[in-house]
């Protein structure tokens, strides 16, 4: 917990001032019973109206003070606790945005969602009790026994007796919450990575009638999610009526020794009215111990789920400045490269060389699962190379700041991911200072630009949620000219073409042969690769063949069946 705490340390002087006013509406508290001792004692008993009226406006006084720093402890607790809770989640929210992929992929994007909302929140609470009655229901039990004690010391023996038993049997319940909740927390990650899935696959589990299924196993998820917090609260439920039962016990024997001691003259009523009432406070706070502890228990769960993000051990980005001034060459170099993903026993890439020269075009091919998409992954460093060397703008990669290096690679995933937002917000996201004409320019290089232009709202258009409302062809064509709105020195294409029709595609590929950059684009049609300056044919992880295509076609009998098999699927598509 002590990461995430540390996280309220900017607000130690609020924390004060909230605390101070707590302690003040407490003392005002554990005096009160003793005032009330007062007028009952020397005021109603020994006939005395003066002391009556002069205690009265004592005990109005006292409560006047409790309820202005009552007021005042739970505005700087709310203020405290809401800043806090921003600035951990920012810090959480910071860290994921750092991870590696590696490390990304170690935590499931529910878990991670749960993190920054239940759990946080969560912690958030139990910062806002501690500064208003966390402390205060200990202390006020510890105070009105104390009081008591000053009061008669005797009769208040009788309260003093039960309190270690109460004290173990807290700790007991604390260690068995925290396991608990814990537990519960998981199921709730559970629940939440189950609705992401199913929210993001609506379509196909409509195609697919998997309607009533999927709410079917909804339920299941959900229910081990009721199931598992009713356990939990079921041990969290025995708390209170235990802590009560030992409270009025010792209540009973208060009253049941405290009339005999007042008949044998070893104590006055209003001494006994006062010890009653201390003891009913401490059994107030006590009750308040149920629900502190529950609070806390899924607190420490929730603090421990953070910490994980918080001190995950990540290779850190460098962020140097003075790599801002990178060259951009555009060379793209690979030596004796091999990957596997973190975790995995086979590498994935095997041995991979080949150089390209500023503003070459490489079409990389290959069968379903080759490595194609992973061998991209390494050049904006998503992953590092387990062996060998890759260089980008003549250097090793890893010698270059994520941040220079990124700047200059334009990336267009297998799947075109837009946001919510317009198109413009959706071209702009990798160059937010982009100009309108910039965006336009961008759009018309990759043939979006007609099309958007015949919006009713034109380049002001939402775009839905994940570009709902847009087809697989213009969400391809808006993520291409998204990338090259940043006039990238390097511009990877992963099979970003697939749902282009044959003209509008070839209207496009001449666009970008003029496009002053280094390119690399997986392709499975030969049509495409044609236009290529070489081409890289992928098979099992290994370089199957690398050349232009009129090398390849006499030295790869793998590459001469893939033409031929497009050839007669073109002519076919004409018959
Ligand atoms: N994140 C990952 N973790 C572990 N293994 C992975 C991961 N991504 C891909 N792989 C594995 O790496 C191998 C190569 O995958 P890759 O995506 O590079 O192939 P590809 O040639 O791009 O395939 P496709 O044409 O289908 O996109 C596959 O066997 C795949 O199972």
């Amino acid at each position: 917990m002590k990461t995430v705490f540390s996280y309220a340390k900017p607000y130690k002087g609020l924390i004060i001032i909230a605390l101070f006013f707590m302690l003040l509406e407490l003392t005002v508290e554990l005096f009160q019973p003793l005032v009330i001792s007062k007028i009952i004692d020397d005021g109603i008993l020994a006939g005395s109206q003066e002391r009556i009226i002069q205690y009265g406006i004592v005990l109005v006084a006292m409560s006047g003070i409790a309820f202005v720093a009552g007021i005042i402890n739970s505005y700087y607790a709310a203020h405290v606790s809401q800043s806090f809770s921003f600035d951990l989640r920012k810090a959480v929210y910071g860290r994921i945005q750092s991870f590696s992929l590696a490390t990304f992929n170690k935590f499931p994007a529910s878990g991670l969602i749960t993190r920054l909302t239940s759990d946080v929140t969560m912690v958030q609470q139990v910062l806002f009790m501690g500064l208003r009655i966390m402390l205060r229901a200990p202390l006020l039990v510890v105070g009105s026994m104390v009081m008591a004690l000053v009061v008669n010391a005797k009769l208040a023996l009788y309260l003093v007796i039960v309190f270690p038993f109460l004290l173990i049997f807290l700790y007991i319940m604390v260690k068995k919450g925290v396991s608990h909740f814990s537990f519960v927390q998981l199921r709730l990650d559970r629940l939440n990575r189950m609705i992401q899935e199913n929210l993001q696959a609506v379509r196909l589990i409509k195609a697919y009638l998997r309607g009533k299924y999927e709410s079917g196993r909804f339920s299941e998820v959900a229910g081990s999610l009721k199931m598992d917090t009713v356990k939990a609260l079921r041990v969290m439920e025995i708390i209170l009526p235990i802590l009560l039962l030992g409270m009025n016990l010792s209540l009973l024997a208060v009253i049941w020794f405290g009339a005999s001691e007042i008949r044998q003259g070893g104590a006055q009523i209003g001494e006994l009215v006062a010890i009653i009432n201390y003891a009913m406070r401490m059994t107030g706070a006590f009750s308040m111990f149920s629900f502190i502890i529950m609070a806390y228990a899924r607190a420490k769960a929730s603090s421990e789920r953070i910490e994980e993000v918080l001190v995950t051990d990540d290779v850190r980005e460098k962020e140097e400045a003075g790599e801002e001034l990178a060259i951009r060459r555009g060379e793209v170099v690979f030596e004796n490269v091999s990957f596997a993903y973190p975790g995995a026993e086979s590498p994935v890439l095997k041995n991979i060389s080949f150089k390209m020269k500023p503003n070459e075009k490489l079409a990389i091919m290959g069968a379903t699962g080759s490595g194609k998409s992973s061998l991209l992954q390494l050049i904006p460093r998503f992953y590092d190379a387990t062996e060998g060397t890759v260089y980008i703008h003549g250097r090793d990669v890893k010698n270059w700041s994520l941040r220079a290096l990124r700047k200059t690679i334009g990336v267009v995933p297998q799947q075109s991911l837009l946001f919510t937002g317009t198109i413009s917000d959706n071209l702009s996201w990798g160059k937010e200072q982009a100009k309108q004409e910039e965006l336009a320019g961008a759009a018309a290089k990759a043939q979006i630009h007609g099309t958007v232009e015949r919006f009713p709202k034109g380049y002001a258009t939402r775009v839905g949620q994940k570009g709902v409302n847009l087809s697989g062809g213009q969400k391809q064509r808006l993520s291409i000219a998204r990338a090259l709105v940043r006039k990238p020195s390097i511009l990877i294409l992963d099979d970003s073409t697939s749902a282009l029709d044959v003209k509008t595609e070839a209207a496009l590929w001449q666009e970008l042969e003029r496009e002053n950059a280094t390119m690399l684009v997986v392709t499975q049609k030969i049509r495409t690769a044609l236009k290529a300056d070489r081409i890289l044919l992928m098979e099992e992880g290994r370089i199957s063949a690398y050349g232009t295509h009129q090398q390849l076609m006499k030295t790869s009998e793998l590459y001469r069946q893939i033409a031929l098999s497009q050839q007669e699927e073109e002519v076919d598509e004409y018959v």
